[in-house]
């Protein structure tokens, strides 16, 4: 049988839960893009007021951001130090990917100094970033529009086996085609790592200039979440080829929901902390700022200790850095780490990513809710996450699978969850 109309299982609530996540998601990104700048900040409640269409609409921001998009591009269009392979598709072929994504973020950070210093005025991104975020938003409609049109042309072969259902607005949401590209050009990658994430961290440093700007210099709260966000996009850009592995890119079609996370969401509401502590200054004492520097490199060891132990591994089994460690066989002829960081929880990098996110927003203080935004999403996230994936091994696994979940009982969090 073909994936059209295939009988995967439908998720996310299927066409409704869809349709109803397409008019959501943009609607809570403008909502904390308003209240962030407002006096209250009231996660929960209305918003300050309901922006005009002349507020939200702006062709100079659609311009910028499509010269970001463009800028972008052609980075990853740039020699690269290496080229990946990926995971083997249907047809027995694998991908060719760049390995670049670093050296777009020292290059950008390059071009945007020498903007700077011609005269770049960095400190009025602030202002625009409700326009931005409606342009962005306004790309990812178009966009995944013709990514499913594309999708229409694409051999059966090239789709993914969830997005695939017959309904239209489902497959739009989810995405048809597993790794739409044209030529070199593979636009869930490029989009999953490049323009969303570099994007974030370059909101930060227009909000930490403009804080320096409006008060004289910026706080340490400011610094700190900088400091810990630039780690973070850092480490995934240094790491790049892991995310061949993800299920983003060996699973799920390249839909208005990735498409829109990665190049709108991320940039927009995972720089809330900055945005938040722009408009509402938190005095942050040395003590403090220690701990929870402290808290952030706990979760950053277990996060890239987690990440690095199952890439080794998967890479080269007998590697001398994991080949100590216990594992069960499955039927695939993969095995399972069933000691060291994957012994502990069965998601030990999703226990780090979540104690980051709680460093990330304790600079911004314990007065507004707001700022926690970032650790209540990313918590429902992981968790669902956590739940697609596990549905994945098990069909990958079998029995294996249930025998790593007798050994290893927790999903996240040792004895809790
Ligand atoms: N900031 C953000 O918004 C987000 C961040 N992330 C982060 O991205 C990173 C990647 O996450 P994600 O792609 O969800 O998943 P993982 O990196 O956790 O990968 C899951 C896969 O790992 C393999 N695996 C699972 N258990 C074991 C084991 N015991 N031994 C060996 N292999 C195992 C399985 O694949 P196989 O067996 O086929 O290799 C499984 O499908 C994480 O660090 C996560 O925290 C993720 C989503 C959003
Ligand atoms: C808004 C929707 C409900 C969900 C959108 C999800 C996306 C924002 C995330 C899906 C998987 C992601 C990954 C990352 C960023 C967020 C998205 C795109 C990383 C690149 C973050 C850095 C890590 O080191 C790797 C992550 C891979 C998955």
């Amino acid at each position: 049988m073909t994936p059209q109309g295939s009988q995967a299982p439908l998720e996310f609530g299927g066409p409704l839960g869809a349709a109803s996540l397409m008019v959501l998601l943009p609607v809570t990104m403008l909502h904390l893009l308003l209240v962030a700048g407002s006096e209250p900040a009231r996660l929960l409640g209305p918003p300050p007021y309901l922006p005009g269409l002349e507020e939200l609409w702006s062709p100079q921001a659609l311009l910028l951001w499509l010269a970001w998009l463009g800028l972008q591009a052609a980075l990853y269009l740039l020699p690269a130090r290496k080229v990946a392979e990926g995971q083997e598709l249907k047809d027995k072929s694998r991908l060719q990917y760049p390995i670049n994504g670093f050296q777009a973020l020292v290059l950008t950070a390059l071009v945007v100094g020498l903007g700077v210093a011609v005269g770049l005025p960095l400190g009025t991104l602030p202002e625009m970033l409700l326009p931005l975020a409606f342009a962005s938003t306004l790309t990812a409609f178009v966009f995944s529009l013709l990514l499913y049109l594309k999708a229409l042309l694409a051999p059966a072969s090239a789709l993914a086996p969830g997005g695939n259902s017959g309904n239209p607005i489902y497959d739009f949401f989810l995405g048809r085609e597993l790794n739409p590209r044209i030529r070199y050009l593979d636009f869930k990658y490029f989009c999953e790592l490049r323009p969303g994430l570099i994007g974030w961290v370059l909101i930060n440093l227009a909000l930490l200039v403009q804080e320096a700007k409006l008060r004289g210099s910026s706080s340490l709260a400011m610094w700190l979440v900088n400091g810990f966000q630039l780690l973070y996009v850092g480490d995934a850009l240094w790491h790049e080829e892991a995310i061949l592995t993800t299920m983003d890119i060996t699973h799920d079609g390249f839909g208005f929901m990735l498409l829109f996370g990665d190049i709108t969401w991320v940039p927009f509401t995972y720089s809330l902390q900055a945005q938040f502590l722009l408009h509402h200054p938190q005095a942050l004492e040395l003590p403090m700022a220690s701990a929870i520097c402290l808290l952030n490199a706990t979760g950053y060891y277990i996060f890239r200790g987690a990440n690095s132990q199952k890439n080794t591994f998967r890479k080269n089994p007998s590697d001398p850095r994991v080949a100590d460690l216990e594992t069960i066989s499955t039927a695939t002829g993969r095995q399972l780490l069933v000691s060291g960081w994957w012994g502990m929880v069965r998601h030990p990098n999703y226990l780090g990513d979540l104690i980051m996110a709680l460093a990330w927003s304790l600079p911004c203080g314990t007065s507004h809710l707001l700022p926690y935004f970032y650790l209540l999403y990313f918590t429902a996230l992981l968790v669902h996450r956590e739940a697609r994936d596990e549905r994945q091994c098990l069909q990958k696994y079998g029995l294996a699978w249930r025998e790593y979940c007798r050994r290893v009982p927790y999903r996240i969090l040792p004895y809790i969850y």
